[in-house]
């Protein structure tokens, strides 16, 4: 017969055997997903962990200093208050086992006492590191977007599209990153650590036979963590394909309807949902399996742990109380543990995912040294046996040794074949891309484009580009956008000009209509407001990248009369230089360019006025004539 000090509360064991048994489950889970995390991380990383946490740590800034002080200190007071509960609960509770009554009230004052400093110890750190880490990822989300703002074009065309969509996911990773770490990790590898400690302190014997069997519950663990891994990635694959194909049926729901082709669609998202389905399917036979495995070996270890300290205490090498002291230290060693291995696969799979932004953020901004700003500004553009290839495509050539003089105050139509290279004339002269020595040069107003400063050639120049995109404002802010003092004159001025007032005027709030909706307005009119950006900025060079592609009649006339206006700045009182990419070879302004440059392949075939590129009986003739133009008399719209 044991004596009331060698009786152990059986709520003890068993509220804490079916707590280890459900833990292990979880752990083991988290376990089997960290394995993935791993995986993917040395897939997928270059960086090591530290390098990356130490990215981090670099944009700590003033207070933040403060804030993690404060949840360190939280941090650190309730661990010891976790850590001092099992000895003082055993304790109370052996009190009024033992019939030590006088005991028992100050013995539950403490736990009570302990309870409410580990609840302000957690509210301190929890609050302080939220602070911290709000703090951080909105100063990352910040320098990340500041970092995709400096790219140059190349970069975009060489990064994967998901780079810049995936701007907040990736930061909501670090979010949750340090979350994990902040909120959990540090915490529960203190106390895992601790408690480890205090039951070999308690009984060494009992200990590593619980680490011996520990050891199994990982074999066990291990195993799962491989079918997971794998079920995972299936299902992530699945999922982004299912995903990809549900957008793109809602997305063209017209064409999929106008086709006929809702079946095909249902289709194939069935086929995708199937594979996420049986992938789920196993991943739960695993997990089954798994889980039956693991509480066998919680029950075990609970069993063993009981018999071993049983037979400890009744040879009187351990108290009653030790034993209680040792299970409850053993629940919060396994508690931790496991709390140390779902937050250890998160860290790692958070980690993972934030990479690809710190890594962003590791590369920095681009920054040029101020380049020259001359004063006086003609607008005259040389390109000088410029031959190109894109960074992304580097062995297609766009560019041949092409030289063109577009001189000052004229008019040059580039016109000819779809994939000419047409357009990429224009990136070159606003540096989107720069050209490399041997490929030529470009020149504005006789200074090679590469010394001139990016953004003050850019402001030189108004763009018209081929699909006009309106920014989500009203319509006297899309025409004005990006320029800081702005008088509501000017911005009806450069409606006027580009032929746009009269339909602003005619819309429900005219200049103040919001045009987020991009419904609400017809290519021609998104066009005209695109001329009016331009315009409004008084460029020197006017560049139109097809203008009137995709119009009708009414509206190509109207844009061409507003072109024929836009050759003259009345605040600079000369003509503008422009440059004007076209296939349709009616349009006015091409018919009366100073010079038509007829490109094909990269290269230029004729050059010359409207007249005489008819008379040259080539390229362009029999392009007027694909168009069935009159070659002979022209009427201009
Ligand atoms: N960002 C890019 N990256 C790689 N290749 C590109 C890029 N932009 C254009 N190209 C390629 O460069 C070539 C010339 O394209 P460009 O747009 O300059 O021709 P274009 O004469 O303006 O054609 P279109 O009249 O059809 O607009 C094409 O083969 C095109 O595929």
């Amino acid at each position: 017969m044991s004596s009331p000090q060698n009786q152990t509360p059986p709520f003890v064991l068993d509220a804490a055997g079916v707590r280890i048994s459900q833990r292990w489950q979880r752990a083991a889970l988290c376990a089997a997903a960290g394995a993935g995390a791993r995986q993917r991380l040395r897939e997928e990383t270059h960086q090591s962990r530290g390098q990356l946490v130490r990215q981090l740590l670099r944009l700590l800034r003033g207070r933040d200093f403060l804030w993690l002080g404060l949840g360190c200190a939280g941090l650190v007071l309730s661990s010891l208050a976790e850590l001092a509960s099992p000895p003082l609960a055993a304790a109370a509770l052996f009190s009024a086992v033992q019939g030590r009554h006088h005991l028992l009230l100050p013995r539950c004052a403490a736990v009570a006492g302990v309870a409410v400093l580990s609840g302000a110890a957690e509210g301190l750190r929890n609050f302080s590191f939220n602070m911290l880490r709000s703090n951080l990822v909105a100063r990352l989300r910040q320098e990340a977007f500041g970092v995709l703002m400096s790219q140059e074009l190349s970069f975009f065309d060489e990064a994967d599209g998901e780079l810049t969509s995936r701007l907040s996911s990736d930061c909501m990773s670090v979010y949750s990153y340090l979350s994990d770490v902040l909120s959990f990790f540090l915490r529960s590898g203190a106390v895992a650590l601790c408690s480890l400690l205090e039951l070999l302190r308690l009984s060494p014997s009992i200990t590593w036979r619980v680490l011996l069997m520990l050891t199994l519950v990982m074999v066990c663990a291990e195993w799962y963590g491989r079918v997971t891994r794998s079920t995972g990635r299936k299902t992530q694959d699945a999922l982004a394909e299912l995903g990809r194909i549900s957008s793109e049926a809602l997305q063209l729901l017209r064409t999929v309807r106008a086709l006929g082709a809702e079946d095909l669609h249902k289709r194939l998202f069935k086929q995708q949902n199937a594979v996420i389905n049986e992938t789920q399917r196993r991943r739960g036979m695993a997990l089954g399996i798994f889980s039956a495995a693991s509480n066998g070996l919680g029950l075990l270890l609970q069993m063993v742990s009981l018999l071993i300290g049983s037979s400890l205490v009744l040879a009187g090498s351990m108290t009653a109380q030790a034993l209680a002291t040792y299970l409850l230290y053993l629940d919060t060693a396994v508690d931790s543990a496991l709390e140390l291995g779902i937050e250890w696969s998160s860290c790692n799979d958070a980690l993972g995912s934030a990479e690809r932004v710190l890594r962003l953020l590791a590369d920095g901004p681009v920054f040029e040294p101020a380049g020259h700003c001359p004063g006086a500004v003609s607008g005259d553009v040389l390109f000088d046996s410029v031959s190109f290839t894109y960074p992304s495509r580097p062995k297609h050539q766009v560019l041949e040794k092409v030289s063109l003089h577009c001189a000052a105050g004229k008019t040059t139509a580039l016109v000819g074949f779809s994939g000419s290279g047409k357009s990429s004339l224009i990136s070159l002269l606003l540096r989107f891309y720069d050209l490399e020595d041997g490929q030529g040069i470009l020149k504005f107003d006789n200074a090679d484009v590469r010394h001139l400063d990016r953004v003050w050639l850019r402001r030189q120049m108004g763009l018209v580009p081929q699909s006009p995109k309106l920014f989500r404002g009203t319509i006297a802010e899309n025409i004005a956008w990006g320029q800081p003092c702005v008088t509501q004159a000017e911005v009806h001025a450069a409606a006027e000009a580009a032929m746009a007032a009269e339909f602003i005027a005619e819309l429900p709030e005219g200049f103040d209509t919001i045009c987020s909706d991009e419904k609400l307005l017809s290519g021609g009119q998104r066009q005209r407001i695109a001329l009016a950006r331009a315009l409004f900025r008084d460029p020197a060079v006017l560049l139109l990248d097809e203008p009137t592609s995709a119009l009708d009649p009414k509206s190509s006339a109207l844009v061409s009369q507003a072109l024929e206006q836009a050759k003259w700045s009345e605040s600079r009182k000369c003509p503008r230089t422009m440059i004007i990419v076209a296939h349709d070879l009616r349009l006015g302004a091409v018919q009366s360019a100073d010079q038509i440059v007829v490109m094909d392949g990269g290269r230029i075939l004729e050059r010359g006025g409207h007249a005489e590129l008819l008379e040259l009986n080539g390229s362009y003739k029999r392009l007027m004539e694909d168009q069935r133009l009159p070659t002979e008399h022209t009427p201009r719209i």
